[in-house]
């Protein structure tokens, strides 16, 4: 079973992957951890020494071949909204689901963690405003969407896999 999870930075990818991928027993893959394994330097390192657009190369390069892999797999907040990844996600049969938050949830679950380069750029208008104007580019990608505010992370996780079982067997695979 397949499924590939986009949304905005703390709605909860991560953290849903990895419990989806263990009801389902099966591989859970983090694009920004592959990424970071891949450079050797984490996130907020490679935007700081060599700029977005350089780690928005990594991300496109490591999407393609994480594609080639069987199992879940979380995205980055921004995967989606680069036009380059959306086209390789429509072109792949993998499921995708778009996990979504309120702007005060977001805020919430962000605000205190460091690693998010964009987190520590933005003020919070400014952040807002970004996920405001990334909001059609997730809907397009998205073949399943699960507002989370209210539910646990593991409550979500049952959502998809009831919803992946429910799916025709192509897709599933
Ligand atoms: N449904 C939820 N309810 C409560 N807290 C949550 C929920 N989902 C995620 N969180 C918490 O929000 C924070 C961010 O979650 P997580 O790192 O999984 O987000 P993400 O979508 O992977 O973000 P990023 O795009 O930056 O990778 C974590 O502290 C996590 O425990
Ligand atoms: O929303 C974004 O653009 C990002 C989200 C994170 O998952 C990381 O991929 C990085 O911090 C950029
Ligand atoms: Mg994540």
């Amino acid at each position: 079973m397949r499924a590939i999870l986009i949304g905005f930075m703390g709605s909860g990818k991560t953290t849903v992957g990895r419990l989806l991928a263990a009801g389902l027993a099966t591989k859970h893959a983090d694009l920004d951890d592959l990424i970071v394994q891949r450079a050797g330097r984490s996130i907020t390192t490679i935007f700081a020494e060599q700029g977005e657009g350089y780690f928005r190369q990594l991300e496109h390069q490591t999407l393609l071949q994480a594609l080639e892999t069987p199992g879940i797999l979380s995205t980055g907040g921004g995967t989606p909204t680069i036009a380059m990844n959306a086209i390789s996600l429509k072109q792949s049969t993998v499921p995708v689901i778009w996990l979504t938050a309120s702007d005060q949830t977001t805020i919430n679950r962000v605000k205190n963690d460091t690693s998010r380069p964009l987190v520590n750029e933005l003020d919070t208008g400014a952040l807002i405003a970004l996920k405001q104007r990334r909001q059609a580019l997730y809907a397009a990608a998205a073949d399943l969407t699960i507002a989370t505010d209210q539910l646990t992370p593991q409550q979500i996780a049952r959502q998809i896999q009831q919803w992946l079982n429910q799916q025709p067997v192509a897709l599933q695979a």
